[in-house]
């Protein structure tokens, strides 16, 4: 794959490993590769070869089961908010590459390297869910190195559905005690540990002292999080998606949508 350019099926150059993954590489250096099995970024990895995300040394890597690392997509619902299978059955699904992408230019291709994906549902997934939709994802690398999902969930057959979604990040961090969370102060949350109840954030910047499985509403499109052992700061950026969660021991960041 050329630096910069298209790594989507269209382009002869797409670099794809024998694993049926799809690699990115921005200009830079830095890198991204992603699996067709459940959409999901599986690794990120800095110009210096740093990895960026997560991945659970008990993830099972193969299909059909859903992997713990990386970036999964849940749709179309999150966690156990209704009666599918818990963070619905995207991240449990073969996405395809999408030759169309219909809506989104291509006109930054000399700064991103990127790839379109297309997940449409099964006549299986239509009995427990009977809804006609086309999910597609943009997975994009920015020159340096920022990475970027894009997600368009298109109703098909015009007959009203609902969903929830995420992304269900796993960052990695060092030492969870020299973590800081910056942008959730004061919020109101739901704790997943009891039964969903509300509260409000008290204090500054979040740290971690125990398990912590929450859902922070209405939360602000940038937060941050600072890690002082390896001196790094992720700045995470949502745009259309309501909320935030967070949990620790896995450390995710999911904004969603319900
Ligand atoms: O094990 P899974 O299905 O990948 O889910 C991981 C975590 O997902 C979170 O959203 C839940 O709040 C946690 O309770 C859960 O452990």
């Amino acid at each position: 794959m050329s630096m910069g350019r298209y790594a989507a099926s269209t382009d002869p150059e797409a670099g794809r490993d024998g694993d049926g993954a799809v690699l990115l590489r921005s200009p830079s250096g830095a890198t991204a590769r992603v699996s067709l099995h459940g959409g999901q970024v599986v690794s990120w990895k800095n110009d210096r070869g740093d990895e960026l995300l997560f991945t659970s040394s008990k993830a099972i890597m193969k299909p059909p089961k859903a992997m713990r690392g990386g970036i999964p997509i849940c749709f179309p619902q999150f966690g156990n908010c209704g009666t599918l299978e818990r963070h619905g059955f995207a991240r449990n699904r073969m996405w395809a590459l999408d030759e169309e992408h219909p809506g989104l230019s291509r006109s930054d291709s000399g700064s991103r390297s990127l790839v379109d994906l297309i997940l449409k549902p099964s006549e299986e997934d239509q009995k427990s869910w009977p809804h006609s939709f086309e999910f597609r994802l943009r997975i994009s690398l920015t020159k340096d190195g920022d990475l970027s999902l894009v997600s368009r969930i298109r109703n098909v057959n015009g007959k009203p559905f609902s969903f929830s979604f995420a992304y269900h990040t796993y960052l990695s961090v060092s030492d969870i005690s020299e973590v800081r969370i910056e942008g959730l102060e004061t919020l109101d949350y739901l704790d997943n540990l009891s039964q969903r109840e509300r509260h409000t954030e008290q204090g500054d910047a979040i740290t971690f002292e125990s398990e912590v499985d929450r859902v922070y509403v209405s939360s602000p499109n940038v937060i941050a999080v600072l890690d002082h052992e390896k001196k790094r700061t992720f700045v995470i950026r949502k745009d259309g998606l309501p909320d935030t969660g967070k949990t620790h021991p896995f450390i995710h960041f999911p904004p969603c949508l319900q």
